[in-house]
């Protein structure tokens, strides 16, 4: 398979066409399952698609939601991805999902991954899951110079693994690839020139430099500038 790339008249448009998308295929899935999974990003630009998604018509008891990847900072802290998805995205319909929190209080992430993994692998694969990327070519906390990198992108890397960097301000919980590339939906939203030009950078780069290159051949792009 290889990427699908989709343009948008403007940042709006995307995030109502990106909301209505994840919605859809979620919905078609809880048609032939009892249950869903949807894995989201932190960041900034996930808001306005958390913000519509949460209204969405669909069963939303039958569906379990994570990030993709937290920041080990307090729940309430304003760089917490987890109070980020409270805000905008555990609300409205979206109140009756599941949620698992991946900031579980413990001193370091270390401490809190392989109780997660199992929590993870039991909602695997992900139904839909959606990516964000910094202009560095992170994605989730998949980044370039990561402690752990070589082994988060291994094919037999645990769900969950502790990374540290010098692109992030504080220790990071991020989900790896196997699972992150293995989501049924896999979807990338990007905004703006930088990004754009950073996604085209990736795509001639190893993942080790370029960690977004472990997902873009299954993934659909979602940009507006
Ligand atoms: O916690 C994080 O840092 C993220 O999950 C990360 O992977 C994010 O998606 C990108 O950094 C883009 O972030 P923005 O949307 O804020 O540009």
């Amino acid at each position: 398979m290889s990427m699908e790339f989709k343009e948008y008249p403007d940042r709006e448009m995307l995030a109502l066409s990106v909301a209505d998308r994840i919605a859809g295929q979620l919905g078609q899935h809880l048609r032939t399952s009892p249950t869903a999974s949807l894995c989201v990003p932190g960041g900034t630009s996930p808001i306005p698609v958390f913000e519509t998604l949460s209204g969405a018509d669909i069963d939303w008891d039958r569906v379990t939601i994570f990030l993709g990847d937290e920041r080990w900072v307090d729940g309430e802290h304003k760089r917490s991805n987890g109070r980020l998805l409270r805000r905008h995205l555990l609300r409205d319909r979206a109140a009756a999902a599941s949620h698992i929190d991946l900031y579980t209080g413990d001193e370091r992430p270390e401490d809190a991954a392989d109780a997660l993994s199992q929590r993870i692998t039991e909602h695997l694969p992900i139904t839909v899951a959606l990516l964000g990327m910094g202009n560095d070519m992170h994605t989730a906390s998949l980044f370039p110079g990561g402690d752990r990198l070589a082994e988060a992108l291994a094919s037999d890397a645990p769900p969950l693994m502790a990374i540290h960097a010098p692109g992030a301000e504080e220790p990071r919980l991020t989900l790896t690839r196997p699972v992150l590339s293995k989501a049924i939906h896999l979807h990338l939203l990007i905004m703006g020139p930088e990004k754009r030009e950073a996604l085209e950078r990736a795509q001639k780069l190893d993942p080790l430099e370029a960690p977004i290159r472990a997902f873009l051949d299954a993934a659909t792009v979602h940009w507006a500038e």
